[in-house]
């Protein structure tokens, strides 16, 4: 029996397009003066001794680390220094009003009736916990936080990783076999997979055919109820 449901944001619950063509361009086109401005202020300043440590450069200076920086937004590097410094960026942008989080329409409904059956709602995304919470808590349809029950970014492992799925299952005190992890990356679905988890893929866009998942094209056909153990 499924007692807990953790999803993914990006192709998930929320367009790509809208974290890639709003999310990122807005942090992008900020990064460099904001890092600047606060590179000796806290929480920046251990984001960027972090970094340091991330790349194993312990002595880069503020502008080799904003080069790395760029060169991670380039490849889409799930870094968690850049993706600290992302969700600092994006707190203004929530706030002022220049964008809300994007949710399919189909988002809502589901998360409000599996969490009116009793089943714990989790978030793992490799934005920042921070990140997800602003995504959520001024998304198209006003704050919906209260829904869950948690959140997991990088600091769990990364989202390809097995190990990562362990540690959520540890850290739900739950069996793997009773969550179910929502995600539109299959590489993702194996790992989450292989620890144990249940698994039902989000096709929002084009097929994946080398996915062997359950796939579905809205939450309204997620059954929990209806998966097996
Ligand atoms: C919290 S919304 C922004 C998500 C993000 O920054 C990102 O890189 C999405 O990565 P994911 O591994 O969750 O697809
Ligand atoms: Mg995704």
């Amino acid at each position: 029996m499924i007692r807990a449901i953790v999803t993914d944001i990006e192709g998930t619950t929320s367009d790509i397009r809208f974290v890639h063509n709003v999310l990122f361009p807005y942090a992008r086109e900020r990064l460099a003066g904001f890092v600047n401005a606060q590179q000796y202020q806290e929480p920046v300043s251990t984001i960027l001794n972090n970094l340091r440590d991330e790349v194993g450069q312990p002595n880069a200076n503020t502008a080799e680390l904003i080069d790395i920086l760029f060169a991670f937004m380039d490849e889409d590097r799930k870094s968690t220094a850049l993706k600290a410094l992302q969700g600092i960026i994006w707190r203004d942008g929530y706030v002022n009003g220049d964008f809300t989080g994007h949710l399919y329409p189909d988002v809502l409904p589901a998360l409000e009736n599996w969490k009116a059956q009793g089943l714990d709602l989790y978030v793992y995304s490799s934005g920042s916990v921070a990140a997800q919470k602003l995504l959520f808590g001024y998304s198209d349809e006003g704050d919906i936080t209260h829904l869950f029950s948690g959140y997991f970014d990088t600091l769990v492992g990364a989202k390809r990783e097995v190990q990562s799925y362990r540690n959520i299952a540890t850290q739900l005190g739950l069996p793997p076999s009773s969550i179910l992890f929502l995600s539109d990356i299959h590489q993702e679905l194996d790992a989450a997979e292989e620890a144990g988890f249940r698994t039902t893929q989000l096709i929002r866009g084009d097929d994946d055919a080398a996915s062997h998942h359950h796939q579905v094209n809205s939450f309204s056909t997620i059954k929990p109820e209806q998966i097996p153990s």
